[in-house]
């Protein structure tokens, strides 16, 4: 068996009496896609947010690479937010740097992990936004001038630029228009099969969830009810609640 890159097990988070999330066990192995689905105030984010070390949880163990996530101190949890990890938040204003034109956005994090030759970097911010289809001639410009799928293609490029290995992604194609969606998702396809990324994304879309995922995993309550391969998943549902998601995709 593989071993996983991302390990963790046994997360318990309450939030008074709200249970966000109880008693779950995720793991990712590298170049895997893994969906975390489920309705609203499932425990979606805060699970993502555990993973990535944001937040501790009352309970529970995350291990990166056999290294003690939850332990590392702020600096090292950084360090590895500038390399090996990347997240892309549902608003791109949240992770992107606005005051910033769109090439800066993505030379800076080149500069975060050392590279100091200007044409370089520019070349390979050029590279970037053409890759997320970005025109060169925008290269100068503020992302706020950008529209929301365009804002979010830079945040995807900001954060693959550095080549992490795993990338959480939480609702990247929440607040878009549909068609937008469906080109943003294949965008995601497509990056994470070339650089072989490992990718926790977030998403209460069960179409976004088939595209791209191996696994998924449902949540309901804080509690992973159902987790496996995504056509298991998907056509074999065996929880209630997962027929019950299935089922209302399929009717709608
Ligand atoms: N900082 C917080 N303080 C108090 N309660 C919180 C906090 N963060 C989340 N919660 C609660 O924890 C539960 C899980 O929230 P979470 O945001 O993880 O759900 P979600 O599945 O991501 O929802 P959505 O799809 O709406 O983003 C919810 O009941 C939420 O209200």
């Amino acid at each position: 068996m593989t071993t996983p890159l991302l390990d963790a097990k046994g997360l318990t988070l309450r939030f008074g009496a709200i249970p966000a999330l109880i008693d779950v066990d995720i793991d990712i192995t590298a170049g895997e896609v893994v969906a975390i689905v489920g309705e609203s105030g499932s425990g979606k984010t805060t699970l993502l947010r555990v993973l990535s070390g944001m937040m501790a949880p009352d309970a529970g163990s995350v291990l990166w690479r056999g290294q003690d996530v939850l332990a590392m101190g702020e600096a090292a949890r950084r360090r590895l937010m500038r390399t090996e990890w990347g997240y892309v938040h549902q608003n791109p204003r949240d992770g992107l740097r606005l005051a910033v034109s769109a090439g800066g956005n993505v030379g800076e994090r080149l500069m975060a992990v050392g590279a100091r030759h200007y044409g370089n970097i520019r070349g390979e911010a050029l590279s970037w936004l053409a890759k997320v289809e970005i025109d060169a001639d925008r290269i100068d410009d503020l992302p706020r001038t950008f529209s929301g799928g365009m804002q979010q293609r830079l945040q995807i490029a900001r954060t693959l630029v550095t080549q992490p290995k795993l990338v959480f992604m939480d609702e990247p194609t929440g607040g878009l228009d549909v068609s937008v969606q469906a080109r943003l998702l294949d965008l995601i396809r497509s990056l994470s099969r070339e650089l072989g990324l490992s990718v926790l994304i977030v998403t209460h879309d069960i179409a976004a969830a088939r595209l791209l995922a191996d696994r998924i995993l449902v949540m309901r309550r804080g509690v992973v009810v159902e987790q496996g391969l995504t056509d298991r998943v998907l056509d074999d549902p065996q929880h209630p609640y997962t027929q019950l998601l299935v089922s209302s995709v399929l009717a709608a």
